[in-house]
This record gives C-alpha cells, sequence and structure tokens, in this order.
C-alpha cells in the first residue's frame, strides 16, 4: 500500500475516477473493494480487537456496513452505530441491506463506555468526500465519544469533517489515529489540520492505479514530498572535489538588532554543505560584529559591499530578506540584488524580502522579468500580505494560494506552515510530509532559507532543492523530537547539525 510515488488528488479528479470505474464495474464493485482493503487493513494491524463501527448516510457509511459484514465474518466482535439515514445512495442501500443481523445497535454509542479500550478499534465511517454542509450534531457528539475512550480510531477515506482537499477542519471533526484513503491520497490530509486530524495516512487504490495515473495531472494532481522523493540529499561526494565544487553562497540579511537571523541562515548554509558562505549584514561599514565567533568559517561584509564585490567573489548563489529590513537601505540593496544578480545565480527571497516584494510593484516586477531561477518562503502571513488577501483567506485553500503567489512572480514557492506547500511557476504542487510543531519558533524559518541556499549553491535546481529542503529542514525537527528534544523548546539553532547528521546517515 506504500505507494511510491504518493500521488495526492483533489476531489474533482477522485470523483472523476469513481464515475469512469463505476461506469466499467459491476454495481458496487468499488463499495466491496474499499471493505475489502479496509478489513485486510484491520486483520493486520487490528487481529482479535473488537470494532465499533460509526457509521453515516452515505457511501462512506455503505463502506463501513460493507466492512461491519467482513469484520463479523472473520470473528471479530463487531457493532455498528448508524446515523438516521433518509434515502441512501444505491452502494450504501444494498450494503445496508446486506449487514447480519444484529450487528446495528439501537441508540447512541455516546452513552456507553467501552470495555476494554485498548483491545478495541472504532472505525470512523461517519462521512467522507461527500460533506457538503456542517457536520451534523450526533456526529460532533460521537467524534467525541471515539476520543475519550482512548481506543484506536481508524477514519476511512478521510476523518469526518476535515476536507480533503484544503485540510480545513469542521467543529467536531474526527480525530483519527489512522486513515486509510480510497483510491489516491488526498492533501487535505497533509496540510493545515490534516495532520492532527488523519494520523498515519495509507491508501488503498482499489485497483484503479492506472486510472490515478492518467487523472494526476494539474490542477487536481500534486506529489507528497518524502525521503524518497529527495535522492539528491544523499548523493555521496566525489573525492575529487574542491569548496568550489559546492558554490558560493552569498547571505543579504541581518539589519542591526536582527544579525542572529542573518547568522541563522549562514550556519544552516554552512551544515547544508555550501562551499563558499559570504553574509552581508544590513548595515554600514565597519560591522559591529566581523566574524562569527561560533563559525569563523562565515565571511562577514555590509551589504553594499558585499553587493559591489558579488561577481569577483563569484558569487553563484544568493538569500536574501532574513532579518533584513524594510527601509530604505534595504529597498537599494533588494533592488540592486534583484537587478545585478546573473542569471544564473539562483535567489532564495524570505521573510523582509517578501514583505518589500509585496509593497514595492517595481521590485515585484524585477523579480518576474528575471530569467534565473528563485524560490520564495512566506508563512501564510507573508503570503496573504503578497496576494491582497487576509491570513484565513490563505490558509482557507493553500495550495491555491502558493499556486497564484508561484504564477505572480514566476517562482517556486514554499508556503510555511503544517504540511508546507511547494508550488512552481507553472503550478505543478506538492506537500511535504515531515516536520513538527517544535518548528513553530523564532528563527526556524531563517534556516530554511540557509538550507535551501546551499542546495542550490550545490547545484540543486530550484524545484529539487525546494522540496529537498522543505524535507530535510522537517525531518532535522523529528529527528530531534525522536530524541527528545523538543518539540517542547526545540531551538532554531539545533536544526541545521541535525539535518547535516541525517544526510551523512543516509536519512531515518
Ligand atoms: N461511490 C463510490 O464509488 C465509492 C464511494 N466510496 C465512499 O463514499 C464516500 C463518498 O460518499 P458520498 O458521496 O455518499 O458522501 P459521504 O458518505 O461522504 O457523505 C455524504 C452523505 O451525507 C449526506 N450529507 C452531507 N452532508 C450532510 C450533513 N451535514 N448532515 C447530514 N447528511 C449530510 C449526503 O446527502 C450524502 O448522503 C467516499 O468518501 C468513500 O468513503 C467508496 O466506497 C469507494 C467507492
Ligand atoms: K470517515
Amino acid at each position: 500500500m506504500d505507494l511510491h510515488p504518493r500521488r495526492l488528488l483533489r476531489t474533482p479528479a477522485i470523483r472523476l475516477i469513481e464515475r469512469e470505474a463505476q461506469a466499467a464495474l459491476p454495481p458496487h464493485a468499488l463499495m466491496r473493494r474499499a471493505a475489502g482493503a479496509a478489513a485486510a487493513f484491520i486483520a493486520e494491524r487490528w487481529p482479535g480487537h473488537r470494532v465499533e463501527l460509526l457509521c453515516g448516510p452515505g457511501n462512506n457509511g455503505g463502506d463501513g456496513f460493507m466492512l461491519a459484514a467482513l469484520l463479523h465474518q472473520a470473528g471479530h466482535r463487531v457493532r455498528v452505530w448508524a446515523l438516521p439515514a433518509g434515502k441512501r445512495p444505491p452502494d450504501a442501500e444494498q450494503a445496508w441491506r446486506e449487514l447480519p443481523a444484529g450487528l446495528v445497535q439501537a441508540g447512541e454509542p455516546d452513552t456507553l463506555d467501552l470495555p476494554d479500550p485498548s483491545r478495541t478499534l472504532v472505525v470512523d465511517a461517519l462521512f467522507g468526500i461527500g460533506l457538503s454542509r456542517p457536520l451534523p450534531e450526533p456526529a460532533q457528539r460521537w467524534a467525541a465519544w471515539a476520543a475519550r475512550q482512548g481506543s484506536s480510531v481508524l477514519a476511512l477515506d478521510t476523518p469526518s469533517g476535515l476536507d480533503t482537499d484544503t485540510g480545513s477542519a469542521q467543529p467536531g471533526a474526527v480525530v483519527a489515529h489512522h486513515t486509510l484513503t480510497f483510491i489516491a491520497d488526498k492533501p487535505g490530509l497533509h496540510t493545515r489540520a490534516g495532520r492532527d486530524h488523519a494520523g498515519t495516512v495509507s491508501v488503498a487504490d482499489l485497483e484503479l492505479e492506472s486510472d490515478v495515473g492518467r487523472h494526476a495531472g494539474l490542477p487536481h494532481g500534486g506529489l507528497l514530498v518524502r525521503q524518497a522523493d529527495c535522492p539528491a540529499l544523499f548523493r555521496p561526494r566525489r573525492q575529487d572535489s574542491h569548496k568550489g565544487s559546492f558554490g558560493t553562497l552569498a547571505i543579504l540579511a541581518g539589519a542591526p538588532g536582527m544579525t542572529g537571523a542573518a547568522l541563522l541562515a549562514a550556519r544552516a548554509a554552512l551544515y547544508g554543505g555550501a562551499g563558499k558562505i559570504l553574509v552581508g549584514l544590513a548595515e554600514a561599514a565597519p560591522l559591529a560584529l566581523p566574524c562569527d565567533p561560533q563559525h569563523p568559517e562565515l565571511m562577514l561584509r555590509d551589504a553594499e559591499g558585499l553587493l559591489d564585490h558579488a561577481a569577483q567573489l563569484g558569487v553563484s548563489g544568493w538569500v536574501a530578506g532574513c532579518g533584513l529590513g524594510i527601509d530604505t537601505g534595504a529597498q537599494r540593496w533588494l533592488g540592486r540584488l534583484l537587478a545585478e544578480a546573473p542569471a544564473s545565480a539562483p535567489l532564495v527571497l524570505d521573510a523582509d524580502a517578501l514583505v518589500l516584494l509585496g509593497t514595492l510593484p517595481d521590485l515585484a516586477r524585477t523579480l518576474a522579468a528575471r530569467s534565473g531561477p528563485a524560490i520564495l518562503t512566506p508563512h501564510p502571513r507573508e503570503a496573504a500580505r503578497m496576494l491582497g488577501l487576509s491570513t484565513d483567506d490563505v490558509q482557507a485553500d493553500r495550495i491555491e494560494a502558493a499556486r497564484e503567489l508561484a504564477a505572480r512572480y514566476r517562482a517556486w514557492v514554499v508556503l510555511k506552515g503544517a504540511g508546507s506547500i511547494v508550488c512552481g511557476p507553472h503550478g505543478a504542487w506538492s506537500i511535504n510530509d515531515s516536520g513538527n510543531a517544535g518548528l513553530a519558533t523564532a528563527g526556524t524559518g531563517d534556516v530554511l532559507a540557509g538550507m535551501l541556499g546551499a542546495l542550490l549553491a550545490q547545484g540543486l535546481d530550484a524545484g529539487e532543492a525546494a522540496r529537498a529542503g522543505v524535507w530535510l529542514h522537517g525531518a532535522a525537527a523529528d529527528d530531534l523530537v525522536a530524541r527528545g528534544t523538543g518539540p517542547i523548546g526545540l531551538t532554531a539553532s539545533e536544526i541545521a547539525p541535525a539535518a547535516r547528521d541525517l544526510r551523512n546517515r543516509g536519512g531515518h
């Protein structure tokens, strides 16, 4: 079931595949496949468990009924709790009729406590991709009851109340430990609230893999980025190499009071394997801090001086914006960078550089007209400002927000947040699978920018660097959490060394 690459499909594509398959297959075949896959999944993971199935009025409920019959046949103790339904769709109606007598319970589950919660599995078959209205009150109550019991919760297709396109969760949505999703994986299970509600996600393709392949194009198809999608991170280095082989990265950042942002980015680039790193601090010479005492490998300059001598210094890539400030000096330096950096030098633009792009149309035009690659790394608030929207608007559809920004700036965009979206200038999107809430702390964005710059300096193309950098940043945080260093109190400075170790070890 661990399909690779892991395609993510939005609802219009899933519905199209479903309709084609329904037309080609005998009646109820697809639901039988879904229920069969779920039964096999449960037999493998929860052998001998009691199973409580919460079933809704549509075909998601139908999956639950068919699954109940199969589990009963296989010897599990099974109880079915059905929400009131008017006219069920035909597949669900058939499954309802086929339910063995005695499985359907009268009343509601939330009046009871489970006798043996650790040996019980609760299956959420309340609503799938057809929920178009708020989650009804009894479903919310049942979801809360499931959470209170402490049993494992398995969601069929999606946790009820979670939008599989956007990752928005309705009030009272089910929180599952595992989700077995049908036909193909779905973006909303991996971004925004999806990561909290879906738990670990497995895919049952219902023997429709080739149909999924045919309908996985833009705009509704994307990819999930996992370790196997980032081979460039683990490529061994040739012995016959020198520091020039791994690029010269220049970092334009760190106004007075924000020098730390520049150092976090620069140190991350160092641990990320860039050959040589120059830092242009956003202040006039002479510098208050002439050298980084912890990392004297970094070459510190003033911004103007670095821009003046970038060509002689052989700068092959740039990171700009971390703590740069937005005053006239910052505007001038960013303007110079966008106008003067050769097309061969890729750019990473972060933080204050994004604020300036959002407020100064001339800068935005210069960037869009540039022929060299660029990666923009907004968090939702920065993205909102650049798009003239509210943060809630951006979060309501993160994929579309990233696609709009990428098109507008003709750049790669990393829209940060739980389940970061990576989107290319032509709209190709993916969602990062790594990372955790420990990253919600000051300075992690500076570290990401430095890591991306390092990967670009080492010759990865912008798309590869964006996907791999974002994955590595999250995976390093996951490693730290696995060792007990976070999520509470994880510091940005710890991420880059952990990422270095992870790469040299060859990954998780
Ligand atoms: N049709 C198919 O070919 C297959 C469908 N499958 C399952 O079917 C699901 C989609 O089924 P449906 O489209 O029937 O939709 P769902 O079962 O997700 O839920 C929609 C049903 O609930 C009703 N409803 C929607 N909002 C409601 C609300 N707020 N309060 C009360 N009732 C509400 C709708 O009228 C509809 O009957 C998938 O997620 C998947 O689990 C799978 O069996 C695979 C095959
Ligand atoms: K469900």
